[in-house]
Parts: structure tokens; sequence; C-alpha cells
């Protein structure tokens, strides 16, 4: 369309394509004369967006403006770029502590593995995933990561502000069930907790924020950390076969079960505003209150469709937990707002093929 189309039209396709969040990318599918098309139309989104698609988003150097955050291992900050790009620069610094030369050879071969596996986070384009635009390792043992700067509040930060009603729970439930359930690629965030969540200014849209580069980063280096830093992701979110992962030399497994679990407890601590086991002092504790007695319950009050959606994420066995397809249809989250923007384009459909 951007090619030959009428410029109004391929720039209005564009949006929609941008709207929609799909994943595709500017930069790959476009031709030249269709770029240059989109270019001279002037429309300050679409610049900006075909500035993101060029990586990275420097060329040789970037600024460091104002901290916005603090993660377990890593800083963030407002950066603008030599390109005079806004965005936010994550930097993790792993303690590679006092290692023999061979150890220090060992563990960077496997943190630059983990840097390399996760470039593909830079192709993900989705409307509820924070844009990430580059990873650099600007040395061996320190990992850069560009992503889009976002205008909000994490959702942990959300929840302590207010209560939330329902069909707001509801809402955002909807869209992380969407993302959980796309089939490529396939998304498997491994710390998922309301810290990993943006909400944006607006209100209503969520993005998440953190794949768990940090405890991939982390597990590479993890016989350099006193044991109380060990990585496994928020403790209060770990699914049951989880917990008693990672003892000897094995590594928890994350998967979409796993993940599911996760987001069951970010409904838990939107519909009551406390983590699930907050008063739990380790993991042995919470796993032993999980074999015991299942997930906690959620307050009176609520409604019966959503305490059996935050059950069917929160199914012990997770061979018989519901996957996020299943949820997408569950009738807690039929009558969202994917689901009557579902239903409204389909209404549309049908009159546009009966005219
Ligand atoms: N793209 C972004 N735009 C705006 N603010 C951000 C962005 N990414 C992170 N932040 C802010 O920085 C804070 C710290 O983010 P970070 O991902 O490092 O936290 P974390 O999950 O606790 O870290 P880690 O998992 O590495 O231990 C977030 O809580 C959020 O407030």
């Amino acid at each position: 369309a951007a090619l030959y189309a009428p410029k109004e039209t391929a720039v209005q396709v564009s949006q929609i394509l941008l709207d929609a969040g799909s994943d595709w990318s500017l930069k790959d599918s476009c031709s030249k004369t269709a770029l240059d098309l989109i270019r001279s139309d002037g429309n300050p989104d679409l610049v900006e967006l075909l500035q993101k698609h060029e990586d990275p988003p420097f060329m040789e150097r970037w600024d460091v403006g104002d901290l916005i955050g603090r993660g377990g291992f890593g800083e963030v900050y407002k950066v603008l770029t030599d390109k005079g790009i806004q965005c936010v620069a994550k930097i993790i610094k792993l303690p590679v502590g006092q290692l023999t030369a061979d150890q220090y050879a060992h563990d960077r071969t496997k943190i630059d593995k983990a840097v390399e596996s996760e470039r593909n986070l830079c192709r993900l384009q989705h409307r509820n995933i924070v844009r990430f635009f580059h990873i650099a390792q600007t040395e061996p043992a320190t990992i850069v990561l560009f992503m889009e700067l976002l205008e909000g509040k994490t959702l942990e930060t959300f929840i302590n502000g207010a209560p939330m009603p329902e069909n707001k729970i509801r809402d955002f439930s909807e869209q992380r069930a969407a993302l959980h359930a796309q089939p490529t690629p396939p998304v498997i965030h491994r710390d998922i907790n309301c810290s990993n969540i943006m909400v944006l200014s607006e209100g209503t849209r969520i993005k998440l924020i953190d794949f768990g580069l940090s405890i991939e980063l982390k597990l590479s280096v993890s016989h350099n950390l006193a044991s109380t830093q060990t990585p496994r992701g928020t403790h209060n979110f770990m699914a049951p076969e989880l917990l008693g992962a990672g003892e000897a030399d094995t590594s928890p497994q994350y998967s979409r079960e796993s993940d599911i679990w996760a987001f069951g407890c970010s409904v838990y601590q939107m519909a009551t505003r406390q983590r699930p086991f907050h008063s739990a002092s380790n993991l042995l504790t919470i796993a032993q209150l999980i074999k015991n007695n299942g997930c906690p319950k959620l307050p009176p009050g609520c409604s019966k469709e959503l305490e059996d959606f935050y059950r069917s994420c929160t199914t012990q066995n997770r061979s018989k937990r519901q996957s996020a397809l299943e949820l997408m249809r569950h009738q807690f989250l039929t009558g969202g707002e994917i689901t009557r923007m579902r239903l409204m384009t389909n209404r549309l459909h049908r009159a546009a093929s009966i005219s």
C-alpha cells in the first residue's frame, strides 16, 4: 500500500499497523521508496518509528540523564543518544568478582551466550511489550539494554495508589492473557511480577518491561553470588514446580505454565493489593503453604468469575493449569475491551459483506 497507494492511504495503513502492534517491521517490509514517502509525510510518530528501526539507536555514544529506577543488578537511566533519540538504558553490571583467568573465560562465554540469545527481544513488536532497541555489551560483564521510554508507573505502584475495580483487573488481565497466548515468538517471561509491568499514563494500557534477561545473566555468574542473591525470580510469584528446582546444579526451568502461575499471582495482587504469601520469609515456607493449601484465597466480595479465573491460573499441577488461550475464553475475560473490539470488528466485517 505504501508503494502503490496514494500517500494518505499509505500513511493510514502504516498507522493502523502500528496501532495494531503487529509483528511487522517497517524497515524489513517496505521498499526505500515507500520509506521515503512515509518520511516525507512528516508524521512525527512514523518518523520516530523509522528512527527506532535503525539499529542501534546511537552512532558512537549516548548521554546518560536522570536515574529513573534501580533493579537487582542494574540501574535504569533516561538517555539521549547521538542520533537524538530519547530512550531508556538499563545498565546491568554483573559481579564477576575475583576470578582466575579460567573461571573468567568460562563466565564470559556464558554471559556472551545469554546476551546473544536475548537479541531476539529487539525484534519483538507488540502493543503490550516495551520496544527493545539494542543490547550492547560495553564491557564483558556490563550489558546495556536500550528500550523505549515509557510514561507511566509500574503496576506495583498503580495498585498501591488505589483499590482496583474488577473491570480494571479484567482489562489488564485480558491484555496479559492475549500476550501470553501469542504463538510466535513464544514469549516466556521468567520473572513476572507487578514491578515488571508498566501501566501507561492514560491508565488503560499495560506493557511488560522485563523479560528476565537479568535472571539469565545472573544465572551465568551465580557461583559468584552470595547464596541469598541466588537469582530465581520474585519468590512470591514462583510456581510450585520451580520452588524445588535450582538446589543442586540445576537451574529453575521457566515455562509458559510457570508464567501463567505468576500471572495468577499478579491477579491476586491486583485484587488484594498484597503479594501472595507476603508474610512468608523464605522459599521453603512458600512451598509448604502451596503444598498444604494452594494459593491463598481471594477476599469475600470478589465475583465468582474472578475467583474461578484466579484458580485456573494457579492450579498446582502444572499440566492441568489452563493455557493462555483457554484463559482468553474464560468467562471473567469475555466482555473485556479486547473481546468487545473483536466483536465490533466482526460486526463491521459482516455489515461490509452484506452491503
Ligand atoms: N522502559 C522504561 N521506561 C520507563 N521506566 C522504566 C523503563 N524500564 C524500567 N523502568 C523503571 O525502572 C525501574 C527498575 O526497572 P528494572 O527492570 O531494572 O527493575 P527490576 O525488575 O527490579 O530489575 P531486575 O529484574 O533487573 O532485578 C522500574 O520499576 C521502572 O520504574
